[in-house]
Parts: C-alpha cells; sequence; structure tokens
C-alpha cells in the first residue's frame, strides 16, 4: 500500500527502500576477495605491499570502498498533511559523495530536493536519506538524480517532486581533463513541477536556479 492509499488518520507511515531499488550488483560483495584485489592492484602499480604503511592499505581501501556502496536502511517517515499544506517544500544544499562508475573517483556536491505535497507531508531529514541511500552505489550523475526524483514520487505519491543535484566529478578535476572547479547541474521533475510552468519556475527559483 502506498503512503498515499493509508486512512488520513494513520499517524507516520514508514517506507524502507532496499537495494532492489538501485542499480541490481552482479554479486555479493566478497571482503576478502577485494582485499586481494587491491594488493593485486597496488603490486600491478610497482608498490611494494611490504612497508609498514602499505600493508594494511588493501584492508582499508577494501573496506573504503564497501563503506561507500552500502546504503544504510531508514524509514521514510511520513505525516498527515492535516493543515492542508499545499505550496511547495524545498530542501536546499543537501550534501552528498557518491562515486563515479567509470573511474570509481568520488563526485560530490550539494542537492536541493523539493515536493508539492498530497495527503501525506514527508520528515524532512528523509530526504537526505533518501539522497544518501542512491547515492552509496557506483553512479551517473544523470542516473542518480532520476531514482532520488522516481522513487519519492512513486513511495511520497506527491502532486510533484523536484530534485537538483550539482556536483563536481573528482574524475574531470584531478585527471583527464583538470578542470577542476567546474560543476554539473542535473534535475529530474515528476507531477505539476513538470507540467505547471510557474511550479516549475517556483522550484527552480527556490532552488536558487533558473528554469
Ligand atoms: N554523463 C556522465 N558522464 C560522466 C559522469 N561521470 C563521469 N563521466 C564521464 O564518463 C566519460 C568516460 O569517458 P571515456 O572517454 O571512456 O573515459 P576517459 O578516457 O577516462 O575520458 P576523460 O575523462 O576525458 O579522460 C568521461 O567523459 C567522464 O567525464 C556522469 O555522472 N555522467
Ligand atoms: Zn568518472
Amino acid at each position: 500500500m502506498s503512503p498515499a492509499e493509508l486512512p488520513l488518520n494513520a499517524p507516520v507511515a514508514l517506507r524502507h527502500p532496499s537495494p532492489l531499488h538501485r542499480v541490481e550488483s552482479t554479486s555479493a560483495i566478497d571482503r576478502v576477495k577485494a582485499t586481494a584485489a587491491v594488493a593485486d592492484l597496488l603490486t600491478a602499480l610497482g608498490r611494494d605491499t611490504g612497508t609498514a604503511h602499505l600493508a594494511e592499505t588493501p584492508r582499508r581501501v577494501a573496506d573504503a570502498f564497501i563503506e561507500m556502496l552500502t546504503p544504510r536502511d531508514f524509514a521514510l517517515t511520513t505525516f498527515v498533511n492535516d493543515e492542508g499544506y499545499d505550496e511547495l517544500v524545498v530542501v536546499r544544499d543537501i550534501p552528498f559523495h557518491s562515486l563515479c562508475e567509470h573511474h570509481l573517483l568520488p563526485f560530490q556536491g550539494v542537492a536541493h530536493i523539493g515536493y508539492l505535497p498530497g495527503d501525506r507531508i514527508l520528515g524532512l531529514s528523509k530526504f537526505a536519506r533518501v539522497l544518501e541511500f542512491f547515492a552509496r552505489d557506483l553512479q551517473v550523475q544523470e542516473r542518480l538524480t532520476k531514482q532520488v526524483a522516481d522513487w519519492l514520487q512513486s513511495e511520497l505519491a506527491p502532486r510533484g517532486v523536484g530534485v537538483v543535484i550539482e556536483a563536481e566529478h573528482l574524475c574531470m578535476s584531478l585527471r583527464g581533463a583538470q578542470v577542476s572547479g567546474s560543476r554539473t547541474t542535473t534535475s529530474a521533475v515528476h507531477g505539476s513541477i513538470r507540467d505547471d510552468q510557474r511550479t516549475r519556475e517556483e522550484f527552480f527559483a527556490l532552488c536558487g536556479l533558473r528554469p
């Protein structure tokens, strides 16, 4: 049952995302194999993994990747919209980091997430939680943006959802093109924020952007 279908006097509705909502991985995480693979990588890069500083590095790197790729479960707590609040709610400048799936380097920045409530309003911290849930994955920015918007639209059933992500990709700034400081902006909008011009403009204005 989606939160929109719950009786209006229900105090809270809890939904848990599952890893199935993310891109399916080909197999489970294997910490031992990951550690051995990092050791092989260091050796292939001409490094001596026998030194005191590097000895534990394969395990540290494996654990760092496992941490960055493991989503934290959370409950999507919603409340009855008993005031009939019908204006936009926008949470701006939510910091996040994710891993670019082409280079395994971080991309990081901020997201602005908003919605136009229907029968229920969302606990404010859940915007950050949903974002983090999908960011702890191998990602491209476009997919991350859409996943957050699509998931909120289907689970919260609001009158509209908008997600804007502004991020710097270290694969573009530290290597390759080496354009440090450039930021990429992506957006995904649903419902009235997509279809109604005024609501759309207001959403992007509240995000600090022109539509
Ligand atoms: N659309 C999109 N592209 C991304 C994202 N993250 C990284 N990329 C790009 O993925 C592309 C991979 O291109 P390749 O030419 O195969 O990789 P490369 O030889 O390392 O390319 P350079 O980065 O240009 O040196 C690069 O242009 C990256 O900038 C993302 O989130 N979205
Ligand atoms: Zn990259």
